[in-house]
């Protein structure tokens, strides 16, 4: 199935721009993320949609000001009627709103501004829509990079998300790391009134210290020793759009002084200049630290934290809306099928096993599991005993369904029909200990801590349960 030909065509892409050379960048872009581009001018367009059925599946067209979008309008509406195509306007903001407006109403699926970072370009990409009756190239719908979960959590992070995007409040985004804090910055940004704007995230941690305010704030030629350029940092390009900075609890103390300035004051430096820029940029940011702890230690700043805490969203850990697991591994196999035509499927059981797993990783863990087992079993479709020992560990019970739990007054014995010895064994002991520990930690905190109404709900004498937290060390609060 790898390397279908039809499936190397769909992955085509038509770059239209005013000469080879303004459109380079993107093409090169292009070119890494495998959309294999191919160039024609904004001269030969007309040309080339005289073909009957073209071989892309979408197109990006680079408007660099000095060919206007309007000059070339029948062919570009032609375009845009056919494959879903990006617009990517190169020039200083401001100049081409016009063009930016006809781009609008001539149907393009996306626009963006340059410069472009690779991570926004595959981001427009994977979002593009399938091509529109265009013969050949119809394909799959190619499933996005979005939110998907329908859990009582992720329903309630959505109803934050739309209500938080209209408005220009600064976003913190908390949660354990790989639960989808990206992810819900990115669906602010494409719900707000930004959406036209940059998306600029900026992994605050992943920067060695002394790059970091270059980084966000750009800097001078001769700023510093490498410096051999001027370079407009995250902020410049985030101008008019969102910058999401990640990992926020691992920026030093002197960074956040300045990112407060910015949110305070709107104005910032370049490194190496004095003169005073503006920034018109919403912040959204994310981390996975308590914050509030880091403040106690002196680690972040209380100003800074109040701030960007204007509107908290609280995106919650995988364990905690198992009924989600389904759904993305659904749609994490749909979106690799579309790209390599690998296709994978589970067995009910195993994906029973798979919502029983704790994800100490998260949404990322999950992610990771599914494409290594599609590598490992290609086009199979697999049962319980194929998925990574640590997920049938004495961790995890399996149970047969979340229906089975909540019948459990009805009919206990259904709770451990669906329990599979796969072929690793099991210990048995260490299991039963782990099971009993799981079931009265959750009895007593789904009881505030009442011990004799926990004991009530687990069928148990008061002094029964009251001996098994004492052998456990569980505590009742
Ligand atoms: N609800 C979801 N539906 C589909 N995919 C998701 C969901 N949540 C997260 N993902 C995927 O999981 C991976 C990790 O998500 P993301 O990078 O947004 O997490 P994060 O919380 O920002 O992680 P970190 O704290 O490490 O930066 C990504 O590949 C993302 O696409």
């Amino acid at each position: 199935m790898v390397g279908n030909p039809a499936h190397e065509q769909e992955q085509r892409m038509l770059v239209v721009g005013a000469e080879l050379d303004a459109a380079r960048s993107i093409m090169d872009m292009l070119g890494f993320l495998k959309r294999r581009p191919a160039f024609v001018t904004f001269d030969d367009l007309a040309d080339e949609l005289e073909t009957e059925s073209l071989p892309f599946s979408a197109a990006t067209l680079v408007s660099d000001g000095r060919v206007g979008l309007g000059e070339h309008q029948s062919a570009i509406d032609g375009l845009a009627a056919r494959l879903p195509t990006l617009l990517v306007l190169d020039y200083p903001r401001g100049d081409g709103d016009d063009s930016y407006r006809h781009g609008k109403a001539a149907g393009f699926a996306s626009c963006m501004h340059a410069p472009i970072a690779l991570n926004q370009l595959r981001f427009e990409l994977d979002r593009l829509p399938a091509p529109r009756g265009n013969g050949r190239a119809v394909r799959r719908t190619r499933p996005q990079h979005t939110l998907v979960g329908q859990s009582y959590p992720m329903r309630r992070v959505r109803q934050l998300i739309e209500r938080v995007a209209a408005t220009d409040a600064s976003v913190l985004i908390l949660g354990e790391s790989g639960t989808g804090k990206e992810l819900v910055a990115r669906e602010v940004h494409r719900t707000s009134n930004r959406a036209a704007g940059a998306f600029v995230p900026l992994n605050c941690g992943a920067i060695p210290r002394d790059l970091l305010e270059s980084e966000l704030f750009g800097h001078e030629k001769g700023a510093f020793t490498g410096a051999i350029t001027a370079r407009p940092g995250r902020f410049e390009m985030a101008e008019g759009g969102t910058l999401f900075l990640d990992e926020i609890g691992d920026m030093s103390l002197d960074m956040q002084v300045k990112v407060l300035r910015v949110l305070q004051e709107q104005t910032f430096e370049r490194v190496g200049s004095n003169k005073t820029l503006t920034a018109d940029v919403r912040i959204l940011a994310a981390t996975h630290r308590n914050l509030e702890a880091e403040i106690e230690r002196g680690n972040f700043r209380e100003d800074l934290y109040y701030r960007l805490n204007v509107f908290p969203i609280e995106v919650p850990p995988l364990r905690d809306r198992p009924e989600d697991v389904e759904p993305i591994v659904g749609s994490i196999l749909a979106r690799l099928e579309a790209e390599d035509g690998i296709s994978l499927d589970f067995t009910d059981q195993a994906l029973v096993a798979l919502a029983s797993y704790r994800w100490p990783g998260n949404v990322r863990e999950l992610g990771n599991i599914v494409e290594r087992l599609r590598i490992l079993y290609p086009d199979e479709r697999l049962d319980i005993d194929r998925l990574p020992s640590r997920i049938l560990g004495a961790d995890n019970v399996v149970l047969t369904s979340g229906d089975d739990i909540r019948n459990m007054e009805r009919a206990p014995g259904d709770v451990i029909n669906g329990v599979r010895l796969t072929s690793a064994g099991v210990d048995l002991r260490a299991l039963t200990t782990r099971l009993e520990v799981r079931l009265i930690t959750q009895a007593l905190s789904l009881n505030d801590g009442v011990v004799a109404r926990a004991a009530k709900m687990l069928g148990l004498r008061r002094t029964t349960l009251v001996e098994k937290m004492r052998k456990y060390d569980i505590s009742s609060d």
